[in-house]
């Protein structure tokens, strides 16, 4: 009885574990723990009757005193266990990294392809099952040919089956996925197992029987067949997970083709969606999600990464709901006269009563090919009018017209914000309206869910919030705004500070606006600090992705209060990794902001 296996567990295989456990514990979700679990127990089930045999068959043999004696048909407990952590440790790199992947739009196929040069996934995909089937056909003959290429043959023999089945499953993700995704969550802790196994070799802790292996090395110390069982290993989890993904990917993508898609899908599921003919996708739904996220991720900092912290369905249509927001306000925002921005708003009016009027989804395409640019097209059209309320759409409408003041002919300053209450006024129209829309999806998507006169108060507070996050995006670009003519300062507290918007438009940088700024965020975080509260009564899967939606933006408002802040040209902005720390710790759990009100 020995210990020296169980300490190459200690020493080189629980500090990976450890670490990475507590990076992604506050994003780890169900789906995660599911995922983990089906691969832990596949992992352990593939793999005992091949290893119990090899070690019967004295292919690999383990000292006395380098294991304490615990057997499970023939194979050290040790070994067992490390079937266990190996793929804990690659599953937690792999959820890492892939975080932020929103895996819809990787669901390309060739009907999708830009370049018709490049080789088709098709093709790619065949070369793949060719190549696949060759390694088990070689793993195959070695075995026949026996001696010292026996340990190699069983290696392939075995996990080249595996490999071709989950290539031909989940070839998508694996050749459209970036590389963060594939090839780096298996070189990693490949790379990290051959330096293990060098060390472990060299100590004696499992010996390689010399009849059965090839005697080849990939470097002093590292057998090549130990290299490749690594590596091996590591692109089964790997691929196991990309397969996971691409099946949730699909069933969460098409809802024509899977209505009732469940949180947590069962392996049936998994599988009936993995083998749906790619034909049969809606291509043009991935397009439309295609051009949302990018929209997205151009747009808002901020809401892109809270975005990845959302999962499934909402994540989707939280996504798709930006959209719309983003082209609807840009067209007004851009519009060259008060008559131009007039007529988008009325454009918009009208396609909300078709949108929903009882039978107006035919006429619907029609009104929007014709009425509005095509580059916009696909963000009206898949607008999920079909859970969103449509008074809080109508209302966003007349916050965008609150801003044509702006434009009052003879380029006259008329402000619309005269006083505080016409603030909240316009921030209740235009973002609080945004905040009732998302919740409006929360609910629809969640299952678990409050009372009904809890969600009409969740309701009321998610509204007060969204108007704390516009006195923050105003605070932020009362620069920007002043650019184009603007001023949302209210005209009452410009009189207090002897100020006129004419001077705020020429000095937006000046110690009095700089005051009033402050005045703006002391506004917003007294909101925030009222109603942040209210998120903790949203399902338990979303309160946290919630909080960072609302944290993210709050911290640019944190920013602009900091002692000795110099407000620069353009929009003040949070540094990426300060916003990565904000979503991190508001997945954690409800934060202590030391709120100065
Ligand atoms: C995670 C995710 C993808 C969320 C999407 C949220 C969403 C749909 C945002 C719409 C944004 C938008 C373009 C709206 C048009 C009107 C407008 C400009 C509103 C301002 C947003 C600023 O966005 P951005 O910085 O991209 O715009 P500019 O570059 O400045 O033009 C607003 C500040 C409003 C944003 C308000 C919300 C997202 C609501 C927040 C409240 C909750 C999520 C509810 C919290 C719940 C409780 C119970 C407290």
């Amino acid at each position: 009885m020995g210990w020296d296996y169980a300490f190459v567990h200690l020493k080189y295989n629980f500090p990976p574990a450890i670490a990475l456990t507590l990076l992604y514990r506050p994003l780890l979700t169900a789906t995660d723990v599911y995922k983990l679990l089906f691969l832990i127990t596949i992992a352990v089930v593939a793999t005992i009757p091949w290893d119990s045999y090899l070690i019967r068959s004295n292919v690999w043999t383990y000292t006395d005193d380098a294991v304490i004696g615990w057997k499970l048909f023939d194979i050290p407990v040790e070994e067992v266990f490390f079937f266990v952590i190996q793929t804990y440790n690659t599953s937690f790199l792999y959820f890492i990294l892939s975080k932020p992947t929103f895996h819809s739009v990787y669901l390309r196929t060739d009907l999708d392809r830009s370049h018709s040069n490049e080789l088709s996934i098709t093709s790619r995909r065949t070369i793949g099952q060719v190549f696949l089937a060759v390694v088990i056909y070689a793993g195959f003959h070695m075995l026949s040919h026996g001696g010292t290429s026996t340990y190699m043959g069983l290696i392939l023999s075995w996990a080249g089956p595996f490999m071709l089945l989950l290539w031909t499953l989940a070839y998508q993700m694996i050749l459209n996925l970036p590389i963060t995704n594939t090839l780096i969550p298996i070189g990693l802790p490949t790379f990290y197992l051959w330096m293990v196994d060098t060390f472990s070799l060299k100590r004696g802790t499992w010996v390689i029987s010399a009849a059965t292996k090839s005697d080849l090395y990939l470097w002093k110390g590292l057998e090549l067949e130990e290299a490749v069982f690594f590596l091996i290993t590591n692109v089964m989890i790997v691929f196991g997970l990309l397969a996971f993904d691409n099946a949730l990917a699909i069933l969460n993508t098409f809802p024509t083709l899977f209505p009732d898609a469940p949180g947590l899908p069962g392996p049936v599921d998994l599988v009936r969606a993995l083998l749906v003919p790619t034909k049969r996708y809606d291509h043009y739904r991935v397009k439309v999600l295609e051009d949302a996220v990018k929209r997205l991720e151009r747009k808002s900092r901020s809401f892109y990464l809270a975005s990845a912290t959302f999962q499934g369905r909402l994540r989707i249509d939280l996504i798709l709901l930006y959209s719309y927001c983003r082209v609807a306000d840009d067209l007004i925002d851009n519009a060259k006269s008060a008559e131009e921005a007039k007529s988008w708003i009325h454009k918009l009016h009208r396609f909300l009563d078709i949108a929903y009027a009882e039978h107006g989804k035919n006429q619907l395409e029609t009104m929007v090919k014709d009425e509005f640019p095509a580059s916009l097209q696909l963000a009206l059209l898949h607008l999920p009018t079909q859970y969103l309320s449509k008074a809080p759409l109508y209302e966003l409408l007349k916050g965008f017209e609150m801003d044509l003041d702006f434009l009052h002919p003879g380029n006259q300053l008329h402000l619309p914000i005269g006083s505080e209450t016409d603030l909240r006024m316009y921030g209740s129209r235009v973002a609080g309206t945004i905040a009732e829309l998302c919740i409006d999806l929360v609910f629809q998507h969640y299952r678990m869910l409050p009372s009904g006169s809890q969600q009409a108060s969740i309701k009321r507070a998610g509204h007060q919030m969204g108007i704390a996050l516009q006195l923050v995006n105003i605070a932020r670009d009362i620069a920007v705004d002043a650019h184009m003519g603007r001023v949302y300062l209210p005209n009452t507290w410009l009189d207090e500070l002897e100020l006129t918007p004419q001077a705020v438009l020429k000095n937006p940088r000046g110690i009095r606006v700089g005051k009033l700024r402050t005045r703006l965020l002391d506004k917003a975080f007294a909101i925030y600090k009222e109603e942040i509260v209210s998120i903790e009564q949203l399902p338990q899967e979303v309160r946290g992705p919630m909080r960072t939606a609302v944290e993210s933006y709050m911290e640019i408002g944190e920013t602009l209060r900091r002692e000795g802040y110099e407000v620069k040209p353009g929009k003040a902005t949070v540094p990426k990794l300060k916003r990565i720390r904000v979503a991190w710790n508001a997945m954690s759990g409800p934060l202590s902001r030391n709120i100065r009100v």
